[in-house]
C-alpha cells in the first residue's frame, strides 16, 4: 500500500483509539468534575485563571466533528482537562485527586494500547 494509505490506516486505528479512550474516561467513577464544561459564571476566577477550558463533553464533540487529526492532538486536548484541574485545585481536595487519578488512570490506558 502507498505511504498516504498507510497514513490513512494509522489515523483509522488513531481515532478508533480516542473513541475507546474517551468512553472510558467517561465512565470512570472519579471523572464527574470533567464530564462537562465549568460553569464559569458560577466560579469566580475560573476564566481569568484558565485561558483554555477543556472537558469530556467538548473533546466528544469535536471527536464527532472530526476536529482531532490523530491520536496525538486528542491527547493534547485530555492532558489539557487535567492540567486545568491541577492550575485551579489544590493536589489535596477532592476534585485535585480526582485530576491525578484520572491522569494516571489515562497515561496507562493509552500506553497499554499503543504498546
Ligand atoms: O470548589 C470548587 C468549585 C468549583 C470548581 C472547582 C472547585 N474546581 C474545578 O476544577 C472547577 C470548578
Amino acid at each position: 500500500c502507498t505511504k498516504k494509505a498507510k497514513m490513512a490506516k494509522d489515523n483509522t486505528n488513531g481515532l478508533a483509539m480516542c473513541r475507546v479512550l474517551l468512553a472510558e474516561l467517561e465512565a470512570h467513577q472519579d471523572a464527574w468534575p470533567f464530564l462537562t464544561p465549568v460553569n464559569h459564571k458560577a466560579v469566580p476566577g475560573y476564566r481569568k485563571v484558565i485561558k483554555k477550558p477543556m472537558d469530556f463533553s467538548t473533546i466528544r464533540e469535536k471527536l464527532a466533528n472530526n476536529q482531532y487529526l490523530n491520536l496525538e492532538t486528542f491527547i493534547i486536548d485530555v492532558n489539557l482537562v487535567f492540567d486545568n484541574c491541577e492550575k485551579f485545585n489544590e493536589d489535596d481536595s477532592e476534585i485535585g485527586r480526582a485530576g491525578h487519578n484520572m491522569r494516571r488512570f489515562f497515561d496507562e490506558r493509552w500506553t497499554e494500547l499503543l504498546m
